[in-house]
């Protein structure tokens, strides 16, 4: 059954046509990662589907309810995570901000904290400050954020694009190993084909603006991954240079109807 529906959407700045005709479905559990070439409303489309824009047309539907706002059991991991994190407050204060808001009761609160902090390796570093910590760890501490508000949707926006190439791959392996420990539904938009293969259950790749889905293509990679064997598997190689084909006809724009 699916939980996320976004169904034919549409979405126009005034005169810019952005997104033409957009339908991704995921079901309960998936990951699913989305990919296109620069420009192609990528970011537009994940803010419809956290309700933070509205459409100009067609529908985003959780869990069955139409979102027309963002609704309390999504979190949104964007891609600028030196402004996503408040610099005046503690790691553990800023993953335990949402859960105030939620008014979640202390104990509960520190728990999920704590369960956060460990599930991305920052157990050790409650007390520090986000200056206090590389662009890596930021990161991290954003991503405790959203796992410690226990989301069953969890959308994440480039999440990893200013980050050095080592910190990336470690990264990765973290969204899946979250994923896996937590059971979260996550649609994760990069405009990194290794990455959205590496990652996804399934990859959409989108055209170039007015976007359209090009292709939806599944992942039948093994679900353990790791960056050396997976890489390195001639099926993963198959598949990115599949999606980058896909890529490079998705830039021509799409003709008008
Ligand atoms: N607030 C806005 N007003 C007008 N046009 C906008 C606005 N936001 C985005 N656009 C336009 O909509 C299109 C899609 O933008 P969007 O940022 O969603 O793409 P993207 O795929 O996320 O881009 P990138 O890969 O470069 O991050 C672009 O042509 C952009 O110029």
């Amino acid at each position: 059954m699916s939980l996320l529906e976004i169904s034919g959407l549409r979405k126009s700045y005034g005169p810019v046509e952005a997104i033409r005709d957009v339908s991704v479905s995921l079901r309960d559990g998936e990951l699913v990662c989305l990919v296109g070439p620069s420009g192609c409303g990528k970011t537009t489309l994940l803010k419809c589907a956290a309700g933070l824009l509205a459409p100009s047309g067609g529908s985003v539907t959780l869990g069955g309810e139409p979102v027309t706002a963002p609704p309390p059991n999504l979190a949104v991991v964007f891609q600028e995570y030196g402004r996503s994190l408040f610099p005046w407050l503690t790691v553990r204060r800023n993953v335990e901000l949402p859960l105030r808001e939620k008014k979640v009761a202390r104990a509960e609160r520190d728990r999920l904290v704590s369960e956060a902090l460990s599930a991305v390796g920052l157990a050790d570093r409650g007390d520090a400050y986000p200056w206090e910590l590389s662009g890596g760890m930021q990161q991290r501490v954003a991503i405790a954020r959203a796992v410690a508000y226990q989301p069953s949707v969890l959308l994440m926006d480039e999440p990893f694009a200013a980050v050095d190439a080592q910190t990336r791959a470690e990264l990765e392996d973290l969204i899946r190993s979250i994923w896996r420990t937590f059971g979260v539904t996550i649609l994760f938009v990069t405009h990194d084909i290794d990455e959205a293969v590496y990652l996804g259950e399934r990859v959409v790749v989108l055209s170039g603006s007015p976007t359209v889905v090009q292709e939806t293509l599944t992942v039948d990679l093994p679900a353990e991954r790791d960056q050396l064997t997976t890489r390195s598997d001639p099926r993963f190689t198959e598949l990115r240079t599949h999606v980058y084909a896909e890529i490079q006809s998705a830039k021509k724009p799409t003709p008008a109807p």
